[in-house]
């Protein structure tokens, strides 16, 4: 066989990332397109699941800062590319905005997001990101599972806003927070650096990574189905 040029092969070649979307499409589609955002988006969502997944999510997200503060340390560690870093750190600086956020959209709904018990779903996603937290993690694995948190919501929640879409108004602001394009941007972003590493990683690395996506999408699966009550 023909060798090809390299610049060819890198334009033919299909990204790992991409690759692995693919094998697990069921998965991803699964968690992106659960019956709690269909709901949404076409305004029969029950508004006490509404708001369990708003009580739910603040414990989650205040678990989610410090996972990123260590994957802000393992770029700042592992990584020669400083543009890592500026994305990571205007990530942070959005779940800074995130908690006002959460604070405004709970007086909204009269939710009171102190003395919430989290229900075992979230407890599960908690210790999973707690795992990922141990400096044993390779950067790698926390960059790429941080890109596959972000960009489960992104894409779920972008689709609610997507022409044709029912959300009633008073959960557009919700979609917006994590459907609106300079999010979309950002995990793009993040796909790109994960990717970077992703290509330079061991196979060993590669599989762990992998592993570490596919959790990432069955805990958002339980958390959705934890707002729905379904646990
Ligand atoms: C459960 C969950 N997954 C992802 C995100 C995105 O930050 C979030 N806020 N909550």
């Amino acid at each position: 066989m023909e060798r090809k040029d390299e610049a060819e092969e890198a334009k033919s070649k299909v990204s790992v990332i991409e690759t692995w979307l693919r094998k697990h499409r069921l998965l991803y589609v699964g968690a992106t397109r659960h019956p709690f955002i269909h709901s949404i988006r076409d305004g029969s969502v029950d508004i006490s699941s509404f708001k369990r997944w708003l009580e739910q999510d603040y414990i989650f997200v205040r678990a989610f800062v410090p996972f990123v503060a260590t994957v802000l340390l393992k770029a700042w560690k592992e990584s020669f590319d400083a543009t890592d870093m500026d994305v990571i750190l205007s990530g942070m600086a959005s779940l800074n905005d995130e908690f006002a956020w959460f604070n405004k959209e709970a007086s909204k709904w009269g939710v009171s997001l102190t003395n919430v018990a989290p229900q075992k779903a979230n407890l599960d996603y908690c210790r999973f990101l707690e795992s990922l937290m141990s400096s044993e993690v390779e950067y790698t694995v926390a960059i790429t599972a941080f890109w596959a948190i972000e960009t489960v919501y992104q894409d779920s929640f972008a689709h609610c806003l997507e022409d044709g879409s029912n959300t009633p108004e008073e959960l557009r602001d919700t979609c917006q927070r994590w459907g609106n394009d300079g999010f979309g941007q950002y995990c793009r972003a993040l796909q790109s650096i994960a990717e970077h590493h992703l290509e330079k990683a061991s196979d060993d690395v590669r599989k762990r990574t992998e592993a570490a996506v596919l959790d990432v999408l069955e805990y958002e699966v339980a958390f959705w189905n934890m707002s729905q009550g379904d646990t």
